[in-house]
């Protein structure tokens, strides 16, 4: 993928591409198709965060809760997203043992209890057990530190999902 095609999009190509950069948010990648054309990757990527961070806190907590559990409900049924399913078979999530299993579904919803919001970290930043140790520490926060930090993740998340676009190479034909 490369600027100029993304600079010729119209809004269903754009949506249908950016998509799910941001995890079952295709609202943030329309609203920001009309800032086109963008003169840099780097700016494109800056104007979904500065979506973001315009949002008021409802709005972050809101893209907060369209991320599927890690090793939870969506993994188990087969409902996570292609780029979702991918970063958690990264991160060594599709493997877990079912002892590993039990304890982050454990914590994932000590997690949700505390924060009315799902535990969201970059998966493919960490392993298994760098998250189990990542959410028994951040379960000691505030609400407000929790918020900010899960924003955080959501960044790195896109960072990499616009990554693999850009690097995917679109095959020519013979
Ligand atoms: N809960 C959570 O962090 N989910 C996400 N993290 C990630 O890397 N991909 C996700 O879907």
């Amino acid at each position: 993928m490369d600027l100029n095609a993304v600079n010729s999009m119209n809004y269903e190509e754009f949506v249908d591409i950016f998509g799910n950069v941001v995890e079952k948010c295709p609202l943030i990648t329309g609203a920001i198709w009309s800032k086109c054309p963008f003169s840099s990757v780097a700016d494109l990527e800056a104007s979904i965060y500065e979506f973001i961070d315009s949002l008021p806190s409802s709005g972050k907590e809101g893209i907060l809760r369209c991320h599927p559990d890690l090793a939870g409900r969506e993994l188990m049924s087969g409902t996570l997203t292609p780029e979702s399913l991918n970063e958690q078979n990264q991160a060594g999530l599709t493997s877990l043992s079912q002892t590993d299993r039990e304890a982050l579904n454990v914590l994932n919803s000590q997690y949700k209890t505390k924060f009315v919001f799902p535990f969201v970290i970059c998966a493919k930043m960490s392993d298994k057990s760098q998250i189990i140790e990542e959410l028994k520490s951040r379960l000691q926060n505030n609400r407000d530190e929790e918020l900010g930090i899960g924003i955080a993740e959501v960044k790195k998340i896109c960072h990499l999902r616009l990554q693999d676009i850009f690097l995917k190479v679109i095959p020519t034909k013979l």
